[in-house]
């Protein structure tokens, strides 16, 4: 099993040349390069220039490269998508995804314009009407045509959309927020928590990841650089949780267990879908260590 850690995902604004440059140093798993909210419209275009010299540049190590581009609807959007298919980044983030179609019409250009298979696509999921049809927008993975590998929330736009609050605890959002991390899993996709505002409060932001690891986020996107190495940590498995998951692999490798479906381990039932999760566990933590 192979495993692509994506804990902690930094979003740097396209127009910050001194936030760019710290994008081959941070121990972020991957840096958004945004062209999006983050940037006025006044300085988009140079914001565009500036991504695509620096992505172009490489270097980035074990980090993914995504560059967040402006909606298909909106001045930018085609400009950013031919600018960034000329980067051939990890991955192009899309805003505003609801409809399956948005997905298909970026996967053909993406084609068109002869970019890399390995040039993946990931989604924003911040608007109503993307949460009543995630469903539909997560079977779209299965068409490889639209390189679909991550949804990323977007609770600031959520917020905006729906008038729920941004409250610590996010009970307004809950129930969205795990049908997205549902319909993202059962097609293979993974799904990055919202980011945290309150960037002095460390507290609150912790208390976050942890929230989101228990709904089974596969990380966070953060916007400054003090959340990264609390949200690596939060969306690593622990070390006694590893060492458990190592013990039910060896307990169902045992001779005497080959045969069958359930055991018992310290106390606990354990059955073939617990190696299973221990398999993933394992191959997380290997990944992660293999960064250093
Ligand atoms: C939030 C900030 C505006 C704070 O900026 P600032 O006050 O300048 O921070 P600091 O002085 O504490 O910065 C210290 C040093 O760290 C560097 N820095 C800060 N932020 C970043 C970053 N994101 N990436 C890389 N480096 C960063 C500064 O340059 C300082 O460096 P140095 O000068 O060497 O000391 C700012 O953090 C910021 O702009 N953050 C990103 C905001 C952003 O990208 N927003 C858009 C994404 S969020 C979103 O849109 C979510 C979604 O769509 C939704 O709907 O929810
Ligand atoms: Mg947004």
């Amino acid at each position: 099993m192979s495993i692509r850690p994506r804990r902690s995902v930094l979003y740097m604004p396209g127009s910050n040349a001194r936030a760019l440059e710290k994008a081959r140093t941070l121990p972020a798993d991957a840096v958004i390069l945004d062209l999006e909210d983050a940037v006025a419209p006044d300085a988009k275009v140079e914001a565009r220039a500036r991504i695509l010299e620096t992505v172009k540049a490489g270097g980035f190590g074990p980090r993914e490269v995504v560059i967040r581009v402006n909606g298909l609807d909106t001045l930018w959007g085609s400009d950013d998508v031919a600018a960034a298919a000329a980067a051939a980044p990890d991955a192009i983030l899309l805003p505003k995804v609801q409809d399956p179609e948005q997905l298909i019409v970026v996967g053909r250009r993406l084609d068109a314009l002869g970019v890399p298979a390995s040039t993946r696509v990931w989604a924003m999921i911040e608007t109503p009407i993307a949460i009543l049809d995630i469903r539909a927008v997560a079977q779209a993975a299965t068409d490889p045509l639209t390189r679909l590998a991550v949804f990323v929330l977007g609770t600031n736009d959520l917020a905006k959309e729906t008038r729920a609050a941004l409250i610590p605890g996010r009970a307004p959002m809950y129930p969205w927020l795990m049908q997205v991390v549902a319909a993202g899993h059962a097609f293979g996709i993974d799904v990055l928590d919202g980011v945290w505002n309150q960037f002095l409060d460390m507290e609150g932001f912790k208390a976050e990841c942890a929230q989101g690891v228990e709904m089974g986020m596969d990380g966070k996107t953060l916007i400054h650089p003090s959340q990264i190495e609390p949200c690596n940590v939060a969306f690593s498995p622990p070390e006694t949780e590893v060492a458990k998951a190592r013990s039910i692999i060896a307990a169902f490798d045992l001779p005497e267990n080959a045969s069958k479906g359930v055991i018992q381990l310290d106390g606990r039932m354990v059955e073939r879908m617990h190696a299973d999760m221990a398999q993933r566990t394992v191959a997380l933590a290997d990944a992660i260590a293999a960064r250093g």
